[in-house]
């Protein structure tokens, strides 16, 4: 049997910067930005039972999963292959956590990954694996008695928590893990010249068995911007049919697997465009977790169904946001590709006037949607913490990303250490005021993130116990 090699992956965070609600139709498309806050995933061989035990001893391969930042974070997985209908993947008992937790998007990953593999190269589905799942630390908000303590922070943090317990700061860690797990399942059992993510054919593979995974996972089809994120980076994204999707069937139903072989060697009509968007040097995007106690459930659910109603004032309102987010990401590639970029400051530059007013217009046209759908995409207290970071030297301006609603903001800023300063001073101080809309809970906090925007999507990493330490034995 070929040695499989120690393999480690990772896959970017993401946000929808503008075209919230716009990009579930084919019609109108994404801006989406990638971060660099990335899902690790590193995958080991594990030693033969075989050779531990006496000859007699039966080896059931196993798949051991680890997430060891988290508590009570390990997984077993047994797995057996079926004819026609794929390779069915079951928790173990002797799970430590099984009575606990399952991790649906995990058991789909390998489940899906694990199929496509038995139908292009059977006898690679081989041995016992381990893998480890190593999250950077801004996907969690992190205790504050870890972030006073002084020293700098490890790496990766271990948060002390368990992850379902785990506060999660909106980065779309699903889809990052989901990505780089599927991506690190193939690279270690596949031979490099079937999967190798340094070719488009291996990444769109993956783009499409990691959408059709995270979906099956997630019970619903979203416009799957995250897992574009995920795979290709930063992008201009327009989504995939959902009929594509709709035509696979259950996770071990009759001709599953040889359903899912051409569903992901297929191309599919989904486009993530890297030409059309650009960063200039100089820009920064930072990231805002508004911390105000408070969620909105079904708000995509409510807006799609006042558009439905209302398909004229819709159509309306959905091309004139289409034709601003346009012009926001005409104007970022503008101002990186001229010389303004090189002036002494950049803030003084047309360009970034006209960032402004992108950022201005934008913002008015999901407020009508807001008010229009009676959804709170951006609610008062968020126009009020947006309309005070835009005032500051240096800020472009911002938005409520993706879906919207109370618990993060996006801004563009110059990448400039005054700057962050004093938007820092304006955020440490700031209380999010009462809202009408959000049930009276208020008085939450304003946290920066450490992160920002970053153009590549899934990479190799180095798999070496130098690079990940003991987090990986
Ligand atoms: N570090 C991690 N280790 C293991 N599983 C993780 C990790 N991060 C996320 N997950 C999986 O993703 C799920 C969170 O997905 P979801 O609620 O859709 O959040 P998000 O919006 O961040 O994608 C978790 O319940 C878990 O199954
Ligand atoms: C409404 C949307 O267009 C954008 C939602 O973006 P968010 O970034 O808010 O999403 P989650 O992280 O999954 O909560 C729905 C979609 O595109 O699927």
């Amino acid at each position: 049997m070929v040695a499989r090699p120690d393999v480690a992956v990772s896959a970017p965070g993401k946000v929808l910067l503008a075209g919230g609600y716009l990009v579930l139709d084919r019609r109108y498309s994404g801006l989406v930005f990638a971060l660099d806050a990335r899902i690790h995933v590193h995958a080991t061989a594990l030693p033969s039972a075989a050779s531990t035990t006496t000859p007699a001893a039966v080896e059931l391969p196993e798949i051991v999963v680890r997430s060891p930042q988290f508590q009570d974070a390990e997984w077993r997985y047994s797995y057996r292959s079926t004819e026609r209908d794929g390779i069915i993947v079951a928790q173990s008992e002797s799970s430590p956590t099984s009575s606990v937790s399952r991790n649906v998007f995990i058991e789909t990953a390998i489940g899906y990954s694990l199929t496509y593999i038995s139908t292009i190269l059977p006898d690679a589905i081989a041995g016992s694996t381990s893998f480890t799942v190593l999250a950077d630390n801004s996907y969690y908000s992190q205790p504050s008695s870890a972030l006073d303590s002084g020293s700098p922070s490890p790496r990766f943090s271990k948060f002390n928590t368990t992850l379902s317990k785990a506060h999660k700061t909106g980065l779309g860690s699903s889809a990052a893990l989901v990505t780089a797990f599927i991506a690190s399942v193939l690279a270690h059992y596949l031979p490099q010249s079937v999967f190798s993510l340094h070719t488009s054919s291996s990444r769109n593979a993956l783009h499409n068995l990691a959408q059709a995974a995270h979906c099956a996972a997630q019970g619903k089809v979203g416009s799957g911007f995250d897992v574009a994120a995920a795979v290709y980076g930063r992008c201009v994204y327009t989504r995939f049919s959902p009929a594509l999707l709709e035509a696979l069937g259950e996770h071990g139903s009759a001709g599953f697997a040889g359903q899912l072989k051409s569903l992901v060697d297929s191309q599919w009509d989904a486009q993530a465009l890297k030409q059309g968007v650009a960063v200039p040097r100089g820009v920064r995007l930072v990231m805002c977790d508004v911390d105000c106690g408070s969620q909105t459930v079904g708000m995509v659910k409510k807006v799609l169904s006042w558009r439905k109603e209302n398909p004229q004032e819709a159509k309306e309102l959905w091309d004139e946001l289409q034709t601003k987010n346009e012009t926001l990401r005409t104007v970022l590639s503008q101002l990186a590709t001229q010389e303004e970029a090189a002036a002494s400051d950049l803030t003084k530059t047309e360009h970034w006037k006209e960032l402004v007013g992108a950022f201005a217009s934008i913002r008015r046209l999901i407020q009508k949607m807001s008010s229009l759908s009676g959804v709170p995409i951006e609610p008062h207290s968020q126009t009020a913490l947006l309309d005070a970071c835009s005032a500051l030297p240096g800020v472009a301006g911002g938005v409520v990303p993706g879906a919207g609603g109370y618990d993060a903001v996006a801004l563009l800023v110059a990448d400039d250490e005054e700057v962050l300063k004093g938007l820092k001073v304006l955020l440490e101080s700031w209380e999010v005021p009462v809202d009408a809309t959000s049930d009276g809970k208020s008085g939450g906090k304003v946290r920066m993130l450490g992160v920002r925007e970053e153009m590549e999507g899934v990479r190799g990493e180095d798999a070496s116990v130098m690079a990940y330490g003991e987090w990986t034995l």
